[in-house]
């Protein structure tokens, strides 16, 4: 796992062998052990120069052994014995040098990096701190505030931005591990005393005790409940304040509290689920790997409000060249105007050429004629689409693929109006289009598995994570999500306000709670939905529809013109309209109060504990129908889409990663206890899979697919 050999007459090279990123397993750590041993001991070298196989230095500690029995000689020794070394040690850095391979470079007396390598402490990322010394070193060679920038984000570092901090040495575009050598040669007689970082004073600036503050405060902000960067923070003000052998010491017991923690086990498992859910398979048993994508250079854009504008910016800084169309010509114009600005902005921020000349603005339809996909973002009105696809069955060739960018209308209806239903798929991207990270692609039954896995490529294009379900009312994500929404009105029912309510869900680390985020999507989408589904009465305030209970609160709202952020009005005040701080509004407490009144509703006093109950375990409930049905693939599936398209917090793993942690007998509990107590809510009636996990013994989340019988789209 790691292999010496002889170069240049007297350069030891150790080559790191742990494909696919040389990951610091049991096996590569008793490789550099017995390599570097044998390498100071030998009389013929004089340096020594540390690679890794493949163009890839190392990608740390091996994060599949965490949790697991640790074996082979731990990290920290491993790499004070490389520092301590008579020889001087230089790192050959290519690929990435991350978390614990760049900790071991650091241990190196010198970090000689390709232009193009990536550096950094990701670990904040998986729950943990650097704590193979990095949390000590980085400080000591690059000062306080750039190290705790660095760990405190876990932010990867080009080789510029590396070199210009001082954590490497010289940057090449040629051969890396040949620049080591021909500088471990140049600096084999040179004194080491001031290459070995451990011994190195920490500069601190002389506000040290504000800055800390400061950090501090800025990183329990952004972490809503994560405590990572806390210890991260903790950390460094070790090195910062301390010799660096204590230093060392604190930074090993902040690690031991972290490593068990249940934040980590989540972030984590975020970690591996994020690339679990690009190995995607359908239930014909066609999967990512058998499957080739269809070769995708020019797509077209059909709708230029907020969600098409969005689209087409993600596309052509994918490098797609794109038709964008807008049959309405001032809308079009508006459009234009609203997408050059967002390419200059991102160019400008990103110091990128512009790439206007990608783009194409047209008034037809009939321009999409000779594009490989067809990307519809429309209004979500069936009949306006149905037509749509229609056209576009006729206008393009039979290889040209149409997806719908539909948030929830059936696949199916759509493919049915073209003459090729293989070539339509879902294509449901989250506002902003060209930030947000999810991509839930949709396939219907009739989709081919070639149309899947272009539409999967095309989202890794575009960088986002793409997520394969199967085809029914809101999908994954808005199926959910419309019993979270349902509970929170039925808490304020029941005596809760929107505050109250919104607080304990960021508190649980939702960046906002449901009420300002409806309010931020505007109320009026929610209603349309509902007036489609022949749920709204004017004007009523009957609590029972369609055989179920129903809170007309949002209905209400909408009829006096309360839109949300947009008209000022909502669940909040917002002042002026479009503001986006929301303010405790007077009239609707007083509205409440009237309208518990007039239903003869008896205002209790709910708990925090309440609301997270009944807001989430309705949502998780939900995700174990859509697990039972097959319209996700798996646990990992679900949870992906609720981290990257619905801000549930990374350190909580997703709804059903959360749900295993609670423990699937007290979610099972909890739901049977509040159905009883409000049988007409048919939502938290338990999933018959939940049932069926928690009698064979709740297994952990990995297993749970072995319960699941065999995955099928509903619709
Ligand atoms: C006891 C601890 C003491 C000290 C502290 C040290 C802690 C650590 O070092 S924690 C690890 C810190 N490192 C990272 O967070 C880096 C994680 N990896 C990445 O960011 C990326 O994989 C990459 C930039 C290194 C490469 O990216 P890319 O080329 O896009 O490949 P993939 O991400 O798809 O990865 C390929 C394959 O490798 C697996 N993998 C990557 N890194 C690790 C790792 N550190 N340990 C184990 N496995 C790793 C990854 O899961 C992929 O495999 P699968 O597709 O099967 O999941």
């Amino acid at each position: 796992m790691a292999a010496l050999t002889l170069v240049s007459g007297s350069v030891g090279l150790i080559t790191l062998q742990n494909p696919p990123v040389n990951a610091l397993s049991s096996a590569v750590r008793q490789g550099i052990v017995d390599t570097v041993q044998r390498a100071v001991s030998d009389p013929q070298v004089k340096s020594v120069v540390i690679c890794g196989q493949n163009g890839v230095f190392c990608g740390g500690a091996d994060i599949k052994e965490f949790g697991k029995t640790m074996l082979g000689p731990p990290l920290v020794p491993m790499i004070h014995t490389i520092e301590a070394a008579d020889k001087p040690v230089v790192a050959a850095i290519e690929g990435s040098a991350l978390g614990g391979g760049l900790e071991l470079a650091l241990g190196c007396h010198y970090r000689i990096t390709h232009s193009k390598a990536r550096l950094g402490l990701p670990e904040v990322t998986l729950g943990l701190l650097p704590a193979a010394g990095g949390s000590q070193r980085l400080p000591r060679l690059i000062g306080v505030p750039a190290a705790l920038d660095l760990i405190t984000t876990g932010r990867h570092v080009t080789a510029a931005e590396a070199l210009k901090l001082g954590i490497v040495d010289q940057v090449t575009d040629q051969s890396t591990v040949e620049a080591a050598v021909k500088f471990a040669l140049s600096v084999e007689v040179q004194s080491l005393t001031s290459r070995r970082i451990s011994t190195l004073p920490c500069p601190c600036p002389a506000d040290v005790d504000a800055l800390f503050e400061g950090v501090m405060q800025r990183v329990r902000q952004r972490g809503r409940g994560a405590i990572a960067p806390v210890a991260c923070v903790q950390a460094v003000q070790a090195a910062a304040t301390l010799p660096y052998a204590q230093g060392m010491e604190r930074e090993q017991e902040l690690m031991a509290t972290l490593f068990t923690s249940g934040q980590a086990r989540a972030l984590q498992y975020c970690f591996f689920s994020q690339r679990a859910v690009s190995r995607w398979s359908l239930p014909s048993g066609a999967r990512w790997d058998s499957t080739k994508p269809n070769p995708v250079t020019k797509v077209a854009v059909i709708g230029l409000g907020t969600m098409g504008r969005g689209i087409t910016v993600a596309l052509v800084q994918a490098g797609l060249s794109v038709v964008a169309v807008e049959t309405h010509e001032q809308q079009m114009m508006a459009a234009q105007r609203a997408v050059s600005g967002m390419l200059e902005r991102l160019a400008q921020r990103q110091g990128v050429p512009l790439a206007l000349d990608r783009v194409r603005f047209s008034t037809e339809l009939e321009a999409v004629a000779d594009v490989q996909i067809v990307i519809e973002a429309v209004f979500e009105d069936m009949a306006l689409k149905k037509q749509l696809f229609k056209q576009l069955s006729s206008l393009c060739p039979a290889e040209t693929l149409l997806f719908s960018n539909t948030s929830s209308l059936d696949i199916d209806h759509l493919a049915a109006q073209t003459d090729h239903p293989q070539q339509v798929v879902g294509m449901h991207f989250f506002a902003p289009a060209h930030i947000m990270k999810l991509l839930e692609v949709v396939y219907g039954p009739r989709s081919a598995p070639q149309a899947v896995a272009t539409a999967m490529e095309l989202g890794k294009r575009m960088g986002k994570v793409s997520v394969a379900v199967g085809n029914c009312r809101g999908f994954v994500g808005n199926r959910m999500l419309m019993h979270y929404l349902e509970e929170a009105l039925f808490l304020l029912e029941e005596g809760s306000s929107p505050e109250s309510i919104d607080q304990a869900l960021k508190e649980f680390g939702f960046p906002m709670g449901v009420f300002q985020m409806s309010d931020l999507s505007g109320l009026d989408v929610g209603w349309k939905v509902r007036k489609a589904q022949g749920l709204v009465e004017p004007g009523q305030m009957s609590r029972v529809r369609q055989g179920r209970r129903y809170s007309p609160l949002g209905d209400l709202l909408c009829e006096q013109g309360r839109f949300g952020q947009k008209t000022g009005q909502g669940w909040y005040l917002y002042d002026p309209a479009g503001s986006r701080t929301p303010r405790p509004d007077p009239w609707l407490q007083r509205f409440l109060e009237q309208y518990r009144a007039r239903q003869g509703l008896v205002s209790r006093r709910i708990d925090s504990e309440e609301v997270l109950e009944r807001c989430l375990y309705a949502l998780i409930n939900e995700g174990f129908h859509i697990l039972h049905e097959g319209i996700a693939a798996g646990p990992e599936d679900i949870d992906m889409i609720y981290v990257f398209g619905y801000g549930w917090p990374r350190h909580r793993g997703g709804p059903m990663f959360y749900a295993s942690q609670v423990g699937l007998a007290r979610v099972l509990q909890r739901l049977e206890h509040y159905h009883q107590l409000h049988p007409d809510v048919p939502h938290l009636q338990p999933s018959s899979l939940l049932r069926q996990l928690v009698s064979s013994g709740s297994p952990p989340i990995q297993r749970w697919k072995e319960a699941i019988r065999k995955p099928h789209s509903a619709l």
